[in-house]
């Protein structure tokens, strides 16, 4: 049966990024990641510079002019991206693009050679909105140059770009800071260029990305080839070099493939778009979806999706693409508030307008970008990654209203809060996306009181991001068989107490350490936390979810890079001196050491939500798993005194007849006998049977009818089968889990390891003595049918062949607890195969103890 790895199992081929070699596409990521490049280094050169331009300008405005920047650099995201986006769709893209990369190239040249911090504060805020324009523009561009098919990927090379180019602006830095250095000893005139290197640096990676950008194929205002305008996600891979703190997540949620494929109608536009958009509706997700259900279901299936009830299915008609109701939905929460926008503001902006994800884009992390565990800090340069889901791309609806944060979270908070561990793993996502953005936002100011200056933050941020990165990378390798809930709690614990330490010490190397296993425990968490969440929640409220995570980890990262210094500032510098001992309390220090505390605080709450129920102590596990000793709640295993025996095969394959024939026979040996099937053998299993096997009950989905049997199996065992074992009789059943995982699972291919684990569930994991399986080719078990079938027994030809070959390599898999039986012979000689094989696994059927008593009893199976 493994043989059906059902559709659904087979993710998406997460190959090699064959985006790539579009040719297009490819330029626009060699800009993209120019201009990545550029964001960061120009982020981390600005802070620099401003905690180096206003060192003596008193004691408070240090911390102001570094909080500045960030807040400069993140305001124009959250508050304006609605209007770009307008302004965007009315401009040539190709043309946007490079004005965007040339201008940031010359703001960012000219702050160094202005040199004055307000010019400073004043490029950083002209940098943003450069960025904000540039970044719908990208969106839409890379939307058209990459097939539906394919804007997934795409959009996860955009974020991988984005991720990357973090670890290397931070080296870069390093490096010109030390040259800077070195500059400034030999010509002691130059003074010291620290962070002016850097800003050139950051300026020629803009140019470069620039002259890129004028190479790409322009495209009209307003047309995508994608229709709405520009299509989801597509974008997100542009975003890479925008958004830092981009989310990490995941690969599930963009939503990017969502993209009709066919709007490939030009429209100029707003509202006409929506108009033309609106006869399409492929997706591809969907598409997989639905496929394994069969007409029919289609409606079904999308309803959950949009979460809305009429409201929605209405819209879906008019909108077109199903996914793009269902991504306005969740950025959006109401189903209403979609409906209203759709006719407005066409499915583009529908999309672009995703609230804040993309909106934010363009400079700050976006919430979108979320706290992908890639991207460090988040709190990158200029855009945030957009969202994947977060239609970037075409920006926002001509006259709509910026989106509302507050309402984003509001419905965030409604849905994204529904069962503690959705709670705990937010909560401790958004903690560590915290943690290291005040890294970020005190680095800079602590470093230079550690007097290791531009070289030192660039080691602070270069040792979070390399942290990041491992963590991301040995988070689902590290300790397998340790419960990834618990690693995900730990892991956010190891952020905190790493982060009170890095605050603590007043070493720089100790420091860029202690910050490297900040970054690790960050990246675990996140990595482990999107893919928690991936399999706790489904559908639209995975959406929804994510899409919150992405704005509020967007809002916070602009809370902590504004608050951090500010408070670091009010807290100042002070020297304790004990004994002969002085330590240096930093401003700075103790705003990491509160920001890690806070952070610990929430690993335990968050632990809390997400550990409840476990029945096996954390240190218990935790040691067992260091010594490799298996874990897990030890299951007093009940001891049945009962045989269990299964009849299993396909139609017709004698099972009833040879059920029959044991039971007389054992009898005559004196055991008690239950004799039972499934399904229908209790009062619900009865309902439930006549719903499975009525032919009029058309169109129900496999999952839907093998959770049925499943049910139906619960019942059976709880009230038939395990009583009847507890009194120590033999039960003869007609059919089992073998044959949910045979038809549903083989037949219509399901998951058979997940119906396995349902069924387990199910039965509380009673497992046959021994399972009799009765082999017939289709054709003759079916024929001794003959007459009405019933609805499974109707299945194709195909399907039944699909079940016995299910039926046999279940049994080949474990044959010592199977007896395969031709079912061709004749029933006599069936019959006695069965009972040599059983024979031997029959117990006494006298009680052990009356026998002691009497001492005289025959010893039946011996005879
Ligand atoms: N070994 C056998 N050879 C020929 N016919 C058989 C054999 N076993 C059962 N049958 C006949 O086949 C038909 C279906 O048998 P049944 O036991 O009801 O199958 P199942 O319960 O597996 O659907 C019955 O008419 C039965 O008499
Ligand atoms: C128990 C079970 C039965 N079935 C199907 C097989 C049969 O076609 C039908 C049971 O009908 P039934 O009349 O009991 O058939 P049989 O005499 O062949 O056992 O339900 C499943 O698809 N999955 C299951 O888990």
């Amino acid at each position: 049966m493994s043989r059906s790895a059902p559709p659904g199992a087979p993710d998406e081929a997460h190959g090699v990024p064959d985006v790539l070699s579009i040719t297009p596409f490819r330029r626009l990521w060699v800009s993209l990641s120019l201009s990545g490049l550029g964001d960061w280094l120009g982020l981390l050169a600005l802070m620099s510079l401003a905690a180096i331009l206003t060192r003596d300008s008193g004691p408070f405005a240090q911390y102001a002019a570094v909080s500045g920047v960030a807040a400069l650099r993140l305001a124009p995201p959250i508050l304006l991206s609605p209007f770009a986006g307008v302004l965007v769709d009315r401009a040539d893209r190709r043309l946007t693009m490079v004005v965007g990369d040339a201008l940031r190239a010359l703001l960012l040249v000219s702050v160094p050679i202005v040199g004055r911090v307000d010019w400073l504060l004043a490029a950083a805020f002209a940098t943003a909105i450069a960025a904000l324009l540039w970044t719908p523009a990208k969106d839409a561009l890379a939307a058209d140059m990459v097939p539906t098919a394919k804007l997934r990927q795409a959009d996860r090379v955009g974020r991988i770009t984005l991720y990357g180019t973090a670890p290397v602006a931070a080296a870069l830095f390093a490096l010109l800071a030390a040259v800077s250095a070195v500059l400034a000893g030999l010509f002691p005139v130059l003074g010291a260029p620290a962070a002016d290197i850097a800003l050139y640096a950051a300026g020629a990676a803009y140019l470069a990305a620039a002259v890129v950008d004028w190479g790409l194929p322009g495209a009209k205002p307003g047309v995508s080839a994608h229709g709405s305008g520009g299509p989801v996600l597509p974008g997100a891979p542009a975003q890479p070099p925008s958004a830092p703190a981009a989310a990490p997540q995941a690969p599930r949620t963009p939503q990017p493939p969502r993209t009709p494929p066919t709007a490939a109608v030009e429209i100029p536009g707003g509202e006409e778009k929506t108009e033309q958009i609106a006869p399409l509706s492929t997706d591809d997700e969907r598409t997989e979806e639905i496929t394994p259900l069969g007409a029919g279901e289609e409606t079904t299936e999308q309803i959950p999706h949009v979460g809305a009830g009429e409201r929605a299915t209405e819209q879906v008609p008019q909108v077109g693409a199903g996914e793009e109701t269902t991504e306005r939905i969740p950025h959006t929460g109401a189903g209403e508030e979609a409906t209203e926008r759709i006719p407005a503001a066409g499915a583009a902006a529908a999309g672009g307008q995703a609230l804040p994800p993309q909106a934010p884009p363009p400079q700050a992390p976006t919430p979108a970008a979320g706290p992908q565990p890639g991207r460090p800090g988040g709190p990158g340069p200029s855009g945030p990654a957009r969202s994947p889901q977060a239609p970037p791309r075409s920006a926002a609806a001509p006259g709509r209203a910026p989106e509302n944060l507050l309402r984003t979270f509001a419905d965030g908070v409604r849905f994204a809060g529904t069962t503690p561990l959705v709670r705990g793993l937010l909560l401790g996502m958004l903690g560590v996306f915290a943690a290291s953005a005040a890294v970020l936002g005190v680095g800079r100011i602590f470093t230079d009181r550690l007097s290791a200056g531009n070289a030192g933050f660039a080691l602070l941020f270069a040792a979070v991001t390399a942290g990041i990165a491992l963590g991301v990378y040995v988070g689902p390798r590290v300790l397998r068989a340790f419960s990834r809930r618990r690693l995900f709690g730990l892991s956010v614990g190891l952020a905190g107490a790493a982060l009170v330490l890095t605050g603590l010490v007043p070493n720089m190397v100790l420091a860029a350490v202690l910050s490297t296993v900040v970054g690790t425990g960050v990246g675990i968490a996140w990595v482990i936390g999107t893919s928690l969440l991936g399999q706790e929640i489904e559908g639209e409220v995975r959406e929804r979810t994510l899409a919150y995570l992405r704005t509020a980890a967007h809002v916070l990262l602009a809370i902590v890079l504004v608050v951090a210094p500010l408070v670091a500032g009010l807290i100042g510098d002070h020297r304790l001196d004990v004994r002969d001992l002085g330590y240096d309390v930093l401003g700075t220090g103790m705003v990491l050491v509160l920001a890690g505390l806070a952070v610990l605080l929430v690993a335990v709450v968050s632990y809390r939500q997400i550990d409840e129920g476990a029945e096996v102590p954390l240190l218990t596990e935790l040691i067992a798993v260091l010594r490799g000793v298996p874990v897990g709640p030890v299951k007093a295993e009940e001891k049945l005194p009962g045989t269990f025996i299964v009849l299993e095969g396909g139609e017709g394959a004698g099972k009833s007849t040879q059920a029959r024939q044991l039971s007389i026979w054992l009898r005559d040996e004196g055991f008690e006998v239950v004799t039972t099937r499934e399904p229908g053998s209790t009062k619900l299993g009865m309902r439930l049977r006549a719903l499975l096997l009525d032919k009029e009950q058309t169109g129900m989905s496999p999952r839907a009818e093998a959770l049925l049997y499943a049910a139906d199996r619960a019942d059976h065992v709880s009230r038939v089968i395990r009583p009847a074992l507890r009194r120590g009789a033999i039960v003869i059943s007609d059919r089992y889990v073998d044959s949910t995982l045979a038809y549903q699972g083989a037949g219509r291919e399901l998951h058979v390891g997940e119906i396995r684990r349902i069924n387990e569930w199910a039965t509380d994991e009673l497992v046959p003595d021994l399972t009799v399986l009765l082999d017939v080719p289709p054709s003759a078990g079916l024929a001794r049918l003959g007459g009405t079938t019933d609805r499974i027994e109707a299945e194709s030809e195909d399907f039944h062949d699909r079940v016995r070959s299910g039926f046999r390599e279940l049994a080949e898999s474990e044959p010592e607890r199977y007896l395969v039986v031709d079912g061709r012979s004749p029933q006599e000689e069936v019959t006695r195969q069965i009972q040599r094989r059983i024979r031997p696994i029959l117990p006494d059927p006298v009680p052990q103890d009356a026998e002691a008593i009497t001492g005289m009893m025959p010893i039946i199976k011996e005879q």
